[in-house]
């Protein structure tokens, strides 16, 4: 019942344990491959952005190229890009390296070299260019996107370009902010130099990220999945992929226990249900390994208890209601018939006299003791064959033989039920008669001796037989007394003639 029990129990935490394991596989690798595709669309948005925002700028600069010195020209172009994108907090032309127009407008710097870093690198790379995000002396982040301008020989003539603000409301991280939030995903931009220029906790923006196995990934310009841990030690599951126009990198990341909470409440919950059932099916089992262990523990019984006399009906009556059992059982039966059999054969043969069949000795005083302790009296014939040898000396001891199981056949069918017959010696036999008196034993004495005398053996011819009488308690309460009495009646008769019938004085 126990390894039924256990084996229940066992497979059923097994099948909620596997059950719970390729669930969890499947909900993480189901979260990777929704924030790799979540950071795909958005570093595709971005990608978008960004090359229609250079190719904004392309299409002023072919309308500027033409009139670099129309300084009118050149600020109704800048208020009409501010304008047209509203992608850029300000909009700067400049002109091989002086600011020319601003919008909105900033007259302070009209006229004066430009210093900003993104601004110095658009005019060193002379290309259509997102500049690596700086820090302005304002302390704002920013992003600096420029196309060139050259005139109609190829002569490079400064740029036009404009400042993405990013810790402040732009369109691009409008894009970025529509980002679902829920149970604690967040995503974030990093940009070629490991800066953050998008996180939902604007402080931080601008900060430098090293050791993250995410952002080197995604800064490799691959795109793919990981689980990691971040700034706060919490494991996450991140989707990344790189904004090829900027070299940035966008990452998706949702937090494993978040993920894995939802399951948890199943699993709990599916359990909670599952406990009734788990209940029935246990004392289901119960019951059933009951019903099966039943038989099996009444054969068992019955196996420490095979000696006795009615093991044989206590096996019969043990209900094997399985085939199993049922095998068992008769099995068991089979060896209890051969057991007590032989048992019974030995008991007979340690009993018996093996040439004529009557008691032995042994079982004499077994049953003479039995007799004494039911306190039942008794009389003793001591019957002993008269010149028996000379039986064996004329006719040889086979013949012999066959007397003594003739005598004993004569003493038996004179025998009242009760009585027993033993052989004690060669040609000495003991006849038992409980409840007897001597008188009443001498005549049975008499008939016997009669009956010997008047029946002819086969080959021997005639024998007779002298009967010593004894009875206990009269004789003696000591047994061994009266067998001695009886012994000396028995000689008594050799004495006097043979072939008669002595009472013990
Ligand atoms: N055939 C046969 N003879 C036996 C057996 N046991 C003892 N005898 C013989 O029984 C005879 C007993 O002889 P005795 O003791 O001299 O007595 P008896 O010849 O009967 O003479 P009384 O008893 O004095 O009348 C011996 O010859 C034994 O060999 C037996 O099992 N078979």
């Amino acid at each position: 019942m126990l390894l039924a029990f256990s084996a229940a129990t066992s497979t059923l935490i097994g099948s909620f344990y596997s059950t719970y394991q390729v669930q969890k596989e499947q909900l993480t690798a189901f979260t990777l491959k929704s924030n790799l595709a979540y950071a795909q669309k958005l570093a595709s948005t971005t990608d978008n952005f960004l090359e229609s925002a250079l190719q904004q700028l392309a299409y002023s600069a072919k309308v500027i190229e033409q009139a670099t010195d129309d300084i009118k020209q050149l600020n109704n172009e800048a208020i009409r890009l501010n304008h047209q994108t509203n992608s850029f907090n300000s909009v700067v032309i400049n002109i091989d390296g002086i600011i020319a127009a601003t919008s909105p407008r900033f007259e302070k710097i009209i006229g004066k070299p430009i210093n900003s870093p993104g601004a110095l690198e658009a005019l060193k790379e002379k290309r259509p260019l997102v500049s690596h995000p700086y820090m302005s002396a304002a302390g704002n982040l920013i992003v600096f996107i420029s196309h060139p301008l050259f005139d109609s020989q190829g002569n490079y003539l400064g740029y036009i370009g404009g400042s993405l603000y990013l810790k402040e409301k732009n369109i691009l991280n409008a894009l970025l902010e529509q980002h679902y939030y829920e149970g604690g995903s967040y995503l974030y931009v990093v940009s070629s130099d490991k800066r953050i220029l998008y996180h939902p906790e604007p402080n931080r923006i601008g900060s430098v990220v090293t050791n993250n196995a995410v952002i080197d990934a995604v800064l490799s310009g691959e795109k793919g999945v990981l689980q990691v841990t971040n700034s706060k030690n919490k494991p996450m599951l991140a989707g990344y992929a790189p904004v090829t126009l900027s070299g940035w990198g966008i990452v998706a990341q949702r937090p494993l226990k978040s993920t894995l909470s939802s399951l948890d409440t199943l699993t709990v919950e599916v359990i909670k249900r599952t406990i009734p059932m788990a209940l029935v099916t246990f004392i289901f089992i119960g019951l059933f390994a009951h019903f099966i262990a039943r038989p099996l523990k009444r054969l068992a019984d019955n196996a420490n208890t095979l000696d006795t006399p009615k093991s044989l009906e206590k096996l019969k009556n043990v209900k094997s209601w399985y085939f199993e059992s049922h095998q068992l059982k008769t099995a068991m039966l089979k060896g209890v018939s051969l057991l007590q059999s032989q048992i019974g054969q030995l008991r007979h043969d340690a009993q018996t006299d093996p040439l004529t069949g009557a008691h032995n000795r042994r079982s004499l005083d077994s049953i003479v003791d039995c007799l004494i302790g039911e306190q039942t009296p008794f009389a003793i014939l001591e019957i002993d064959i008269d010149f028996f040898k000379r039986v064996n000396d004329t006719f040889g001891h086979d013949i012999g033989d066959e007397v003594l199981k003739s005598l004993t056949n004569i003493i038996k069918s004179l025998c009242r039920k009760g009585d027993i017959v033993a052989r004690t010696g060669g040609e000495e036999f003991i006849l038992i008669l409980p409840n007897e008196d001597s008188k009443s034993a001498f005549h049975i004495a008499q008939r016997l001796r009669n009956t010997v005398a008047d029946t002819q053996m086969q080959t021997a011819g005639f024998i007779t037989v002298s009967i010593g009488i004894a009875t206990w308690p009269h004789h003696s309460e000591d047994i061994e007394q009266v067998y001695k009495s009886a012994d000396k009646a028995l000689y008594y008769a050799k004495n006097h003639g043979r072939n008669r019938c002595c009472i013990a004085d």
